[in-house]
């Protein structure tokens, strides 16, 4: 049994789902009966509305429901095609598409502008709205009596029976979860998953927030607008009934079910909620409650859903079988890999201030951090360091003062604007996203070098091809710098803290920053984890970067700082080389005193 295992798992991850379609393109052959084929027909149907959601719900973390509108815009798209005698069921297709992708477009500007709960809220309006839009186009809908007198399709002329149609959806389907796969592993389907875990990070790293929301949300709705077209040639005739909430809770909770951060769930959630409907007709008043045990089944006792249960059922197989990474021992830095030159850039802070209502978190505070050097930022706890690094970094908008980095002015660009601009970040608490290995955090640092589009990444183009090739090369040789290598194919998530706060330093590196600033990089790391940090942040200035480093760790500050500025209640306290600043009579007093009475408190 296995050795069977074992031979599946060296075909390649393609062969399974290109399987399962033709499988699914030979049920016919078998003469299963009309209502097989017509179960099959409409779960792929609803698989396709169901990834739409995968992609915004479940990789993006859009809080939305609107499908079930994109499904109706596709749908009716198709349907007034066909009224007005344009049969050719291709045009129906990228006609029903584009018009989900204009609802999807022109409701998530407003709903993503305002931010918080605002998109749940418009897409939940545009569900209400579905019916009443219906009606106000009376003559070419149908109104509530529904769109009737639809022609049969054809393809390029040729008229399409029930048979060819079947066919049809299965193509459809196959294709578009192909293009869904390609998006989810390329650059782009990390980049979402970073933005789901946290749209600080995302924006650290170059992302544009809004875009990103926008593109996931609007890049869901085109499979939905895909589905109501085949919807309508199949039944010819359409109803606003189908659309209401009773899909959009259908919908979700064959996302949930299914595992809404997967590829192929939404077939699986697909199917089990099509059976439930089919089989509760007689019940149908009892449908909505079907779908919240779904709902409760997939989100909390199988935790990731069906998707969820296979993943760890293969990991189960795969460790018994003996397939996988064995377990390594942690590994030192690879010093035979050279870290690149970096060319870094002068960050200039002037006169800067920032105050919290009443607080004065910074005042007046000027420095210099040099390309080539490592400027170490200390101070007592709430003396104003985390918040120079967020203004900085354009998280936070200073009162008055200046911020240059390399001679250029950055004190009012957006944040991700500055991360374009060079300045790269870890931070206090690691930001590591879940679901994605290590060596695709490191990737993620990268999305804004090598632009490569999505119809790129899609069509897996020549271009696509040599970025993904160069991310690939760079991460590896990032990895090895920093000691992680044997780990690249590990869940990021699960490593133990120190090797997480590695990873950030490895994301942040892999953009060759002019300026990186580390937010208590070894804080909580073992003796030997701050040597191995030491060593990485020595060959990183060596290189030429501008280092930043926020520290308590005075030892690590002395051993690795080539100048030391002292923060104290939001002022620039002292600046100078570690022994100046060591002798610094005030600093001993101020902050030094502070740590060594701290450390007489933790050992009493
Ligand atoms: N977002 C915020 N809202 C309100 N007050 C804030 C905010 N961020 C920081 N502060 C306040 O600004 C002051 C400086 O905080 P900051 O986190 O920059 O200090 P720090 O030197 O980094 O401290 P630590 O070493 O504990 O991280 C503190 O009084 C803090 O409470």
């Amino acid at each position: 049994m296995l050795t069977v295992w074992a031979g599946l798992r060296k075909l390649p991850s393609w062969a399974f789902p290109v399987a399962f379609a033709a499988l699914l393109l030979a049920v016919p052959l078998f003469d299963v009966g009309y209502e097989a084929t017509r179960y099959i027909e409409l779960s792929l149907i609803l698989a396709l509305v169901v990834s739409g959601l995968n992609i915004s719900l479940g990789y993006s973390g859009q809080l939305a429901i609107g499908q079930a509108a994109m499904y109706a815009a596709g749908a009716y798209t198709a349907g007034m095609l066909s009224t007005a005698g344009h049969t050719d069921l291709g045009l129906h297709i990228v006609a029903g598409g584009l018009a989900a992708l204009v609802v999807g477009i022109v409701t998530g500007i407003p709903g993503l502008r305002l931010g918080s709960w605002s998109l749940a809220m418009t897409s939940f309006f545009l569900v209400l709205l579905v019916p009443d839009v219906v009606d106000i186009f009376e003559e070419k809908t149908g109104g509530h009596l529904g769109l009737s007198g639809m022609l049969g399709p054809t393809l390029f002329g040729y008229v399409l029976k029930p048979a060819d149609m079947y066919l049809a959806i299965v193509v459809v389907a196959a294709v578009w979860f192909a293009v869904f796969r390609n998006v989810v592993v390329s650059r782009h389907g990390i980049a979402f998953q970073v933005l789901k875990q946290s749209p600080v990070l995302a924006s650290s790293l170059g992302m544009s927030v809004y875009r990103t929301k926008l593109t996931g949300y609007a890049i869901g709705a085109v499979p939905a607008g895909f589905a109501g077209a085949l919807l309508a040639n199949l039944d010819l005739y359409l109803s606003p009934e189908i659309f209401g909430f009773h899909l959009a809770t259908g919908a979700l909770a064959a996302s949930i079910l299914g595992g809404s951060v997967s590829i192929y769930g939404a077939i699986f959630g697909a199917g089990i909620v099509q059976f439930n409907n089919d089989q509760s007709s007689e019940f149908a008043q009892y449908s909505l409650i079907f779908f919240g045990a779904f709902l409760l089944i997939g989100g909390v006792l199988l935790r990731g859903g069906v998707a969820g249960v296979m993943r760890n059922a293969v990991r189960r197989l795969d460790r018994a079988a003996g397939i996988g990474a064995a377990v390594v021992p942690a590994q030192a830095t690879d010093s035979a890999t050279a870290m690149r030159p970096i060319s870094g850039g002068m960050l200039e802070v002037g006169k800067l201030s920032k105050a919290f209502g009443g607080n004065q978190a910074l005042r007046d505070v000027s420095l210099r951090a040099e390309p080539g050097k490592i400027t170490a930022l200390i101070g007592p706890n709430g003396s104003g360091k985390t918040t120079l690094l967020n203004l900085v970094c354009g998280f936070y908008r200073r009162d008055s003062g200046s911020i240059t980095v390399a001679g250029a002015s950055i004190a009012t660009a957006s944040s991700d604007r500055i991360a374009r601009l060079g300045i790269a970040r870890t931070f206090q608490t690691p930001l590591i996203p879940p679901g994605i290995t290590v060596r695709e955090v490191v990737i993620s640092g990268r999305y804004t070098a090598d632009r490569a589009g999505f119809l790129s990444a899609v069509l897996r183009s020549p271009h696509f091809r040599r970025v993904r090739e160069r991310d690939l090369q760079r991460a590896t040789e990032i990895l090895r710098l920093t000691g992680l290598i044997h780990l690249a194919d590990s869940e990021a998530v699960a490593l133990p803290l120190g090797m997480r706060r590695m990873l950030e330093v490895a994301r942040a590196l892999i953009r060759e920053p002019k300026v990186l600033l580390l937010d208590e990089a070894a804080s909580g790391l073992d003796e030997n984890e701050v040597r191995t940090l030491a060593s990485v942040v020595r060959q990183i200035r060596d290189a030429g970067c501008t280092v930043v480093l926020v520290e308590h760790n005075f030892d690590l500050v002395l051993a690795l700082a080539d100048r030391i500025v002292v923060l104290a209640r939001g002022g620039v306290l002292a600046e100078g080389t570690p022994a100046e600043i060591e002798a610094n009579v005030r600093v001993r007093d101020e902050y030094l005193g502070v740590v060594e009475e701290k450390d007489r408190q933790v050992s009493s």
